[in-house]
């Protein structure tokens, strides 16, 4: 993972000791998502190593900032949606302003401290052939205070191919997407942004 530090080295030039603390994070948050999937994976009974190389190659970092709103009822911070990877680490602070929606309600996600919130992606959806569901998700935003949130996106590469994993499928469990490069993904993951529930139906297979 020695290469993140090098990126975080080419995107902040200013020596004012940020690079390296986003350097230490990314390896850091890296390796803790990497051990997430690894239980994962043995949870579902993949192969070992199901998720190293191509599936988990790329990582974005995501800062957001929601100002304080003086209408939070007329304005989202981040409208409903599935994040299009394989996981997310969110760090959310200690401002509320995460909900996720359950059973056809929005649930808060309190933030606690020192804690993450690990978000399931589509990829993970589609992998595991629909045991695992992408977490819909949005964030309020409040009139008293700003929050700030760091994302990290463990991201498959643009060209690997990603379908549901061949030892959950067989006869009684027929595969319920097809197989795609993530790239194409993405196409139809931003294509769709305003209707996301549609995302994922050009993949799914007829039952
Ligand atoms: O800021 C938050 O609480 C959520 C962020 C998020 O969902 C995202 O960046 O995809
Ligand atoms: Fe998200």
């Amino acid at each position: 993972m020695s290469h993140l530090p090098h990126h975080a080295h080419d995107i902040f030039t200013c020596s004012n000791g940020f690079r390296e603390v986003v350097g230490t994070y990314s390896v850091e948050v890296r390796e803790l998502s990497l051990r997430i999937l690894q239980l994962i994976c043995e949870g579902l009974g993949l192969q070992p190593g199901y998720f190293g190389d191509e599936l988990t190659k790329d990582q974005l970092l995501s800062v957001n900032h929601y100002p304080q709103c003086p209408e939070p009822s007329l304005t989202l911070g981040l409208p409903k949606h599935s994040d299009p990877n394989l996981i997310t680490i969110l760090y959310q602070g200690d401002v509320y302003g995460l909900q996720v929606f359950n059973d056809g309600q929005w649930i808060g996600v309190e933030p606690l401290p020192n804690a993450f919130v690990i978000n399931i992606g589509y990829q993970l959806q589609i992998i595991s052939n629909g045991k695992f569901k992408a977490a819909e998700h949005r964030a309020v935003t409040n009139s008293k205070e700003a929050r700030t949130t760091i994302a990290t996106f463990i991201t498959p590469c643009y060209d690997s191919m990603v379908e549901p994993a061949k030892t959950l499928v067989n006869e009684f469990n027929p595969p319920l997407y097809k197989a795609f490069q993530y790239k194409e993904f993405l196409t139809t993951y931003s294509a769709k942004i305003h209707e996301p529930q549609s995302i994922l139906e050009p993949f799914k297979l007829q039952a």
